[in-house]
């Protein structure tokens, strides 16, 4: 039995497909996230898969049960499958107690273990009008999950949060992965929200799946520069501007540009090393845990990490780590 199987699903909006034979299976406790640019379709796919959005054409099961879309029954949605929107709502002039009595059918204890992992036990008398965003949050959160589902569908749930709230949501949803047994699909554009979090990331563009893999795959090895731009910063070097990089040996594949990662490139102290490339530091930026070095090659300007600053117009051997470039 397959958990959910999403089968050649398209949907046009406004005559554009907003999603174009989208396919994949999730098997149980998979965590898996959907990233892509605004607009390529995510929370389109997320809605059919909940089924409140109606497909123009193929299929979605859940543990083997096809979702019924808006068009083919009263109450939109499917027994097991919630879904967190970015415009989630909450019953204005009640407390969260009364929220969440109103739709809790949990015994006491897993009720208490529920709020707790969702850290919301200190608001229980506050009134919904009297909550922050990231609290509010949190509360529908609990709302959706104290119905049991299988499966939770959370849509950007870290836009609009600053690093504290977002750092409880991250605990809450790991919690629920860990403690509750739920699985999850996870919309976001920030790589770091997904990268260290998912066991599969999709990437979508224009409504089609572009690429499919472990966090590693899509971001060392990205299928094209759209994909590598989504987790992060990169260099990409065309194959006539590649003169730096001679004494590193590389066998580049004819007309594909060499795809770095500013991390994959290592400053070292002897500048005559062979087997390194040499630049004249441009800029430095101060990013918190590193900085970013801009360094001027022969023929182009790369950027490179390192724990501390460069002196401007100094000249800088760098290595390649090994496995540290891809070509697309
Ligand atoms: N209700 C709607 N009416 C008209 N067009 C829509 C509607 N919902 C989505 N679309 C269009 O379908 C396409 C996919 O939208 P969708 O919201 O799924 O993208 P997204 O990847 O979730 O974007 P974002 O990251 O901005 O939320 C877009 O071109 C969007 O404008």
């Amino acid at each position: 039995m397959n958990f959910l199987q999403v089968a050649n699903i398209s949907r046009t909006e406004r005559d554009e497909q907003a999603l174009s034979n989208v396919s994949f299976t999730q098997p149980a406790f998979h965590k898996i996230a959907v990233a892509g640019e605004t607009g390529s379709g995510k929370s389109s796919l997320l809605k059919i898969i909940a089924g409140l959005t109606q497909p123009d054409s193929g299929n979605v099961f859940f543990e083997d049960v096809r979702i019924e879309g808006p068009a083919e029954k009263l109450i939109p949605g499917h027994k097991g499958i919630v879904y967190l929107s970015q415009q989630f709502e909450l019953p204005n002039f009640l407390t969260v107690a009364q929220v969440l009595e109103y739709v809790n059918e949990l015994p006491e204890e897993e009720a208490q273990a529920l709020f707790k992992i969702c850290h919301i036990n200190h608001l229980m008398k506050r009134r919904t009008d009297q909550l922050s965003g990231g609290e509010k949050q949190r509360i529908a959160l609990a709302r959706l999950l104290i119905t049991s589902p299988k499966l939770l569908l959370l849509d950007e749930p870290f836009s609009n949060l600053d690093m504290i709230h977002k750092s409880t949501l991250k605990s809450v949803i790991h919690d629920i992965g860990e403690h509750l047994k739920i699985t999850c699909i996870l919309v976001s554009h920030d790589p770091l929200d997904t990268l260290s979090w998912a066991d599969e990331i999709i990437v979508l563009k224009e409504g089609k799946i572009v690429q499919q893999g472990s966090p590693q795959e899509v971001y060392q090895h990205p299928i094209n520069e759209y994909v590598g731009g989504l987790f992060g910063k990169y260099n990409l070097i065309a194959p006539d501007k590649t003169s730096a990089f001679a004494a590193l040996s590389i066998e580049q594949p004819a007309g594909k540009k060499m795809f770095i990662r500013p991390e994959n490139l290592i400053v070292t102290e002897d500048t005559s090393a062979s087997h390194s490339i040499r630049g004249v530091v441009k800029n430095s930026s101060f990013f918190g845990h590193d900085y970013e070095i801009t360094v001027m090659l022969p023929e182009n300007n790369i950027v490179i990490k390192h724990s501390e600053p460069l002196v401007k117009g100094s000249v800088v051997s760098l290595q390649l780590r090994e496995n540290g470039v891809w070509f697309i």
